[in-house]
């Protein structure tokens, strides 16, 4: 098995590309399942997930035709299947984004019930009654969602209300309802970039999309969506891991490629942490100056406030700061398993509930360590930079689902890591 062996105590300096966000490109890639014609999406990162769902599509019959700068085009024209299986679906739950298309342009779709991981129970009810509502008949069976749109083969607008402003049910239902007949209203959908970035996508094939980037999305219907060239925007999350990393060790690191504005709430903890910001139309720096971070005080809620995925990036923070942070979590019911790691690291971190209550130390100290989930792992790494002697960070398979090229990037950073086996 693949591990993660770092030395810490490196002060991160230089520039990093940031990639396209995987969580932007995983719809977009399901989106294209509803193109007549061929579709062409570029700035995809180069990551496990993103090779999944090609899979996923492949499997279906769609010819997928990767290019050299990592951009691919998509042809629908042989689909002959509607079935996302087990195999795939448990390595990756947003194989659930093939539901919305596969129900919408072919009427039916038979997809593995995704179920719990490290990080929640992550239920998809939102996702299934969205379909219901816009006429669909769904059951669970043999562990398989099995939906039918009604007769005649075409999903109905509909009125939705989501109890949670849901990320991927919001584009799920996005999907579903840019195909079907009349309108769709989305109340209290999700604002993320991601979601921002998918429906500006749906548009450009044809969709009939209004409200973009509000909590009210107003879908028309249309017969067909065609192919159409498409970029996905910055991975935020990855920036700001980059800037944590940079903040954390007292150094001074330029992501490029990036938009300052899909982070303001992360931009503004840092700068409670002490960092100075510099930000252009495409770039932004963070310099600590050689200094210990402050603690900072975060809740995660939905878009635009502070993101459940920087969560744990920010313990490690808290961990090695001055003072004492308080650290909520609104979005995932056990997101906090970096924390008995970060402890066997020296940290001192204390979970009750959805809080965690985080008292800086001056150094944390090397150790083997496990990663649970995609996040949890990055925190890990974090830590290791920062740390005394050596750390392995182990099962970084996670960290693959997310992160390109990780070892490389921190490495041109002036970091000491790299990828062993055994
Ligand atoms: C591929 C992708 O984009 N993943 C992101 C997406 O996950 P994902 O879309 O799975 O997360 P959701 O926004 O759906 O989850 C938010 C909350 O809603 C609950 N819920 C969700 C759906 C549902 O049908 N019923 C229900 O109760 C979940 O359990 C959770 O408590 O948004 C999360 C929250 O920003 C991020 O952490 C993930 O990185
Ligand atoms: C939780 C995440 O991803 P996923 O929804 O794919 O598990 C994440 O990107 O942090």
């Amino acid at each position: 098995m693949e591990k993660l062996r770092i030395v810490g105590g490196n002060r991160l300096q230089g520039e990093v590309r940031i990639s396209g966000a995987k969580n932007s490109a995983l719809p977009i890639l399901a989106a294209t399942l509803l193109a007549e014609g061929v579709m062409r999406v570029g700035n995809l990162p180069h990551l496990h997930d993103i090779t999944t769902m090609l899979e996923l599509l492949g499997c279906m019959g769609v010819e997928v035709a990767i290019n050299e700068d990592m951009s691919v085009e998509t042809d629908c024209r042989n689909v002959h299947s509607q079935v996302a299986p087990y195999d795939l679906v448990r390595t990756m739950r947003a194989s659930i984004l093939v539901l919305g298309p596969l129900l919408a342009r072919y009427g039916v779709a038979e997809v593995s019930l995704p179920g719990g991981c490290a990080i929640g129970s992550r239920p998809v009810d939102l996702h299934l009654r969205g379909m219901e509502a816009m006429g669909a008949t769904v059951e669970v069976l043999d562990g398989y969602i099995r939906a039918t749109a009604p007769e005649g083969g075409r999903l109905r607008g509909a009125h939705i209300f989501l109890d949670t402003p849901t990320v991927t049910g919001t584009e799920n239902i996005l999907m579903a309802a840019a195909l079907a007949d009349g309108r769709t209203v989305i109340e209290n959908a999700a604002r993320e970039p991601e979601v921002v970035d998918l429906a500006n996508c749906l548009n450009a094939m044809g969709a009939q999309i209004k409200g973009v980037g509000s909590d009210t999305l107003v879908v028309d219907g249309v017969e067909k969506l065609y192919g159409c060239e498409f970029r996905v925007l910055p991975d935020r999350i990855e920036t700001g891991t980059y800037l944590v990393a940079a903040a954390v060790t007292g150094g001074c690191v330029k992501t490029r490629d990036t938009d300052p504005e899909l982070m303001e709430a992360v931009l503004i903890k840092l700068q409670e942490a002490g960092a100075t910001i510099t930000t252009g139309p495409d770039w932004i720096q963070l310099d600590m100056t050689g200094r210990r971070p402050k603690a900072v005080n975060i809740r995660t809620a939905p878009h635009p406030a502070f993101p459940t995925d920087m969560q744990a990036q920010f313990v490690v923070l808290n961990a090695v700061a001055e003072g004492v942070g308080t650290v909520i979590e609104t979005i995932f019911e056990n997101r906090f398993m970096h924390a008995p790691e970060l402890v066997r690291m020296g940290a001192e971190i204390h979970v009750e509930g959805n809080t965690a209550i985080v008292t800086g130390k001056p150094r944390l100290k090397g150790a083997p360590v496990m990663a649970t989930d995609l996040r949890a792992s990055a925190s890990l790494v974090l830590a290791a930079l920062v740390a005394d002697g050596t750390t392995d960070v182990n099962r970084i398979y996670h960290i693959d689902r997310g992160y390109e090229c990780i070892e490389e990037k921190f490495q041109q950073l002036g970091a000491n890591i790299r990828r062993v086996t055994g």
